[in-house]
């Protein structure tokens, strides 16, 4: 049977499901995925089999040993099986938000996406501007109702852009139909970042093929970009100084995101225990130290971390070692002279990595990262986790430059 597989990249269609593969080279940590597929050729099979003793060690895998290339998966990448839908439709339940609004502009450029149902609950009647490939109504969906439109197989994936504490119900909804009906579900909120049964869809360093899958928070997602290359050289705590655009705090009004108290003005907040400084300790298994301020443009993120090394390093070393690591990755840009600004970064769906100031003693590293905090922070890494999840290429869809 796994002679089928013993090529590098290719994929296999079985009843109308499809496993595909990349850069495979250790056959025995793929036989039970393998099984279970042929077996059943359903998304669950394929989901329990990776998130189990098989990959659970890839799946957690330092960078360094991915980009060793000794992973099952040698370039990071996947495993899934997807639905015969040639367009995937995608539910979208918190439309009217900031994320939301960037995924409706994402699915609206995608070549194989489409908006089957989008839910706010002020919108509820109105019509969807600036949404070119069909007329779309705004509905107000409650839990039931995302129940009964998974159950009729109506949507290929759910995207959940929420406040934080209100997707449970939603979920549970998603959930709870029929086995064998069950859709892929991307969650944008900070809810299930620490539940190990969803996949942490941080695409550049796991391996994706999730039908649960918690897309990171955006500062978190620069910190990690700026961090993971250095891991093994870790000589202490990371200390992250974050400043945000103020649409990082969402449309509910609040003194972060009051233009008011915003104007010649820049905000600390959450001084130690932000989410986010949680999410990264856990996610990188050091602990790190982040403070947040945000300031009064809309949309944009500027981390600078300080990194305590291990070993005497040159800025050269440094920034070989990030070129190396992003080298395949589209979306991340490692800037080779100068220091990445925020500014330059607004709008694009990468995120730069630069700086590399090394202290002159040689132990001590200042790495900065941009980032837009709806795209690559939120919006765009969902697109492209989804993208993995469904079978589509990593990056369709989304603007590369
Ligand atoms: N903004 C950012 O930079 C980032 C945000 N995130 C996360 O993404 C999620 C969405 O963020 P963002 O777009 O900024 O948020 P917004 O505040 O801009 O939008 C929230 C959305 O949820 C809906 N909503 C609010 N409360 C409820 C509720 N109780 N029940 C149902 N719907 C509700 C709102 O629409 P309506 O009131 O019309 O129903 C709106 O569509 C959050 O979890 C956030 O933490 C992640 C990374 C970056
Ligand atoms: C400026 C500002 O307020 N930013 C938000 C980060 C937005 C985000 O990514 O939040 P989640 O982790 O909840 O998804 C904050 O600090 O909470």
């Amino acid at each position: 049977m796994l002679k089928h597989f013993d090529k590098a990249e290719g994929s296999f269609t079985k009843n109308g499901k499809t496993l595909f593969w990349k850069g495979l080279n250790d056959m025995n940590k793929i036989e039970k995925v393998v099984s279970q597929f042929l077996d059943t050729q359903t998304n669950e099979a394929v989901n329990a089999a990776t998130s189990s003793g098989a990959f659970a060690s890839g799946q957690r895998r330092s960078f360094s040993t991915l980009n060793n290339k000794t992973s099952p998966f040698s370039n990071g990448r996947r495993m899934y099986s997807t639905s015969s839908r040639d367009v995937k439709r995608i539910g979208l339940i918190g439309a009217r938000g900031y994320t939301g609004q960037e995924l409706i502009r994402l699915v609206n450029n995608h070549p194989s996406m489409e908006i089957a149902y989008i839910s706010s609950r002020e919108l509820e009647g109105k019509p969807l501007d600036g949404y070119t490939k069909s007329p779309v109504t705004y509905v107000n969906f409650s839990p039931e109702q995302v129940k009964e439109k998974t159950q009729s197989g109506d949507v290929d994936a759910w995207i959940l852009a929420l406040p934080n504490g209100v997707c449970k119900p939603f979920v549970e909804a998603i959930d709870g139909v029929e086995e064998g009906k069950k859709q892929v579900l991307c969650d944008l909120s900070a809810d299930y970042r620490f539940t190990d049964s969803w996949t942490y869809g941080l695409p550049e360093f796991k391996i994706p093929g999730a039908t649960r899958i918690s897309n990171p928070g955006c500062y978190a997602t620069g910190s990690q970009l700026a961090i993971r290359p250095l891991l093994a050289q870790l000589g202490g705590n990371p200390s992250i100084f974050g400043i945000s655009g103020y649409s990082g705090a969402g449309t509910k009004p609040s003194p972060n995101n009051d233009p008011n108290n915003l104007k010649d003005n820049i905000i600390p907040y959450s001084l130690t225990n932000h989410i986010h400084e949680r999410e990264v300790s856990h996610q990188l298994g050091h602990e790190v130290h982040f403070m947040p301020h945000v300031a009064p443009f809309f949309q944009g993120i500027s981390l600078t971390v300080n990194i305590p090394l291990n070993k005497t390093m040159t800025s050269a070393d440094v920034r070989e070692l990030y070129e190396a690591a992003y080298e395949n990755e589209k979306l991340v840009h490692v800037v080779k002279g100068g220091i990445p600004v925020v500014k330059e970064n607004s709008g694009k769906h990468f995120a730069r990595v630069g700086g590399f100031g090394v202290h002159s003693n040689g132990k001590r590293v200042v790495i900065v990262a941009t980032i837009d905090n709806l795209l690559k922070g939120a919006a765009t890494q969902a697109v492209q986790n989804l993208n993995l999840s469904l079978g589509l290429g990593e990056y369709t869809g989304i603007p590369l430059d």
